[in-house]
């Protein structure tokens, strides 16, 4: 029998020395890697758009930034070289262009998440972060009605009760404090995490009444943290699985002692049954609706998911929203003075500031509007996978299986859309008829302003944020002269991991003698 000529040549190859066969691969992998950043760069369908030549060759330099936590930082400085659509990677855009955010979030059909950007759920069920398609739609029409103007009223007590006890634990904190320093911002973080455990879960984690619960807070962002670094490596398949199972495998005790936890207070809550006219909570409105089968209502697993979900989204979003506006009225003592005069003019008592009470406080929601402007609690893009056929975004058409995306922060922050873009002016937020509103800010383009994004998969809980915002700012102020500690000049210079990485804000706190 004769060897076939190729076989000959193969087992010649093998038989030179080792350093020259690993010289050729190396060669050969180099060609390779040259001719695929050719095509991406000048051929693929997307090379119309401008860019960065090295990002359209490669996700690994948005990949560093993503590691490094200063993606929207970076992506900010490249909207203002290439302009409103720009190429971040092989297969991704982002805009900043507000005209943009129909054609991607709303326009049916829906697009869906890009799969990269989610990290799937361990117990495979979802919460309406990582749900797609008709379980997404089952699941959000069977937890929407705990979050509608009713819904809110009803729970507004288990908000306001929380507020009462920031006060007293900053008025402990600031008497024993030796150089009268408090934190500000850790105890945003106690005072949110006990509301929306209390919404969510049917019952409060105490962390205003004693220290022991923080380790979940700042569980939570290092678990942002560990996720987005693992989304990104989704792009470097299998160094996504490689880290998921280290990780997984460190914080497996851990992570099964607070899903029990989870578990255990949301069976107390559904035995407890309809508790409305009594107490109303995300639950109440669920009550009746399990469907273990996952047909109609919801399951309990994904009851008990989207619970912790909540608890995640709002005490971590919450705490940096309320910290940067504190943060922002303290370096600019004009405006604090101006929402102070609102707070101290409209309400003679503490016990006078409610959820509704503070509704319609003009100056107050225009700080909390400019704050999450200025520093949106998750500085991200939210990115979309368009169909195989494509899609026209903008006017633009965009190829099929590309990635587009807005990137909150950025389209907020935009000197091409905003007046000063990085100054405080709530001012911008007023009515044009409001004394204090100037024509400068007409050329903000206010329709860039969307923090809670729009469409089917808009932020469910926008007006609870809302609600706990104004509560807590009314109140804090109301009962405190607060005094920065420190310059804190480069406060907001904070590194992002789909939320921005929270940062002490020592505050002085004095007692406000007026009122009743
Ligand atoms: C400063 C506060 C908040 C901001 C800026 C914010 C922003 C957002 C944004 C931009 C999205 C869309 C995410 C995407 O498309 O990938 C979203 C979704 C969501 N948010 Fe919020 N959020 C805030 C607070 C809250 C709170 C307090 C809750 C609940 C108590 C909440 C619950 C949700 C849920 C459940 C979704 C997913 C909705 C869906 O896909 O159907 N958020 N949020």
């Amino acid at each position: 029998m004769t060897t076939s000529p190729v076989l000959t040549d193969i087992s010649a190859f093998l038989n030179r020395p080792k350093i020259e066969i690993a010289g050729f691969c190396a060669a050969a992998y180099a060609l390779y890697y040259a001719t695929t950043a050719i095509y991406l760069v000048f051929f693929h369908p997307l090379s119309k758009f401008p860019g960065p030549k090295t990002w359209a060759a490669s996700r690994i330099p948005w990949a560093r930034h993503v590691v490094k936590g200063d993606l929207w930082e970076v992506l900010s400085k490249l909207h203002e070289q290439y302009g409103p659509v720009v190429r971040i990677g092989p297969d991704e855009i982002t805009t900043i262009s507000p005209t943009a955010w129909k054609d991607i979030y709303v326009s049916n059909p829906v697009l869906p998440k890009d799969p990269n950007s989610q990290t799937p759920p361990l117990n495979g069920a979802h919460s309406l972060f990582t749900a797609a398609g008709d379980t997404h739609k089952r699941i959000r029409n069977t937890l929407v009605n705990g979050f509608s103007d009713k819904a809110l009223r009803e729970q507004a007590p288990i908000i306001e009760d929380y507020a009462v006890q920031l006060v007293s634990r900053l008025q402990r904190e600031a008497a024993k404090s030796t150089d009268g320093a408090v934190d500000i911002q850790k105890f945003y973080g106690y005072a949110t995490f006990d509301m929306v455990t209390d919404l969510s879960l049917g019952e409060s984690f105490h962390g205003l009444e004693g220290d022991n619960e923080h380790s979940w807070i700042l569980g939570f962002f290092f678990h942002a943290k560990f996720g987005t670094i693992r989304n990104c490596l989704s792009r470097f398949s299998p160094l996504d699985i490689l880290l998921g199972l280290i990780l997984l495998s460190v914080t497996r005790k851990n992570r099964l002692k607070n899903w029990a936890t989870v578990t255990e207070k949301i069976d107390r809550r559904l035995a407890k049954g309809d508790t409305s006219g009594v107490r109303s909570d995300f639950l109440t409105p669920v009550i009746g609706k399990l469907d273990e089968g996952g047909v109609k209502g919801i399951t309990r697993k994904e009851l008990t998911t989207n619970g912790l979900a909540f608890v995640i989204a709002d005490c971590q979003l919450t705490t940096v929203a309320l910290s940067a506006s504190t943060y922002l009225l303290l370096r600019d003592p004009a405006k604090m003075k101006q929402l102070v005069e609102e707070l101290r003019g409209a309400f003679q008592s503490d016990d006078q500031i409610t959820v509704q009470s503070t509704q319609g406080l003009v100056y107050l929601e225009a700080v909390i509007n400019e704050s999450l402007r200025l520093h949106h609690p998750t500085p991200i893009s939210l990115p979309r996978l368009l169909p195989p056929a494509g899609r026209v975004i903008d006017g633009d058409f965009i190829p099929g299986n590309s990635v587009v995306g807005i990137n909150l922060q950025n389209i907020q922050n935009s000197p091409s859309l905003w007046h000063e873009p990085r100054v405080f002016h709530p001012e911008r937020f007023l009515a044009a008829s409001d004394p204090r509103y100037n024509a400068v800010f007409e050329k903000d383009v206010k329709a860039a302003f969307v923090p809670f994004s729009t469409g089917p998969r808009n932020c469910l809980g926008w007006k609870v944020f809302m609600a706990q915002a104004r509560v807590i700012l009314a109140k804090v102020l109301w009962n405190f002269e607060v005094e920065m500690v420190g310059a804190q000049e480069d406060w907001l210079e904070q590194k992002a991991y789909l939320v921005f990485e929270p940062k002490p804000l020592p505050v002085r706190l004095e007692k406000y003698r007026g009122g009743k």
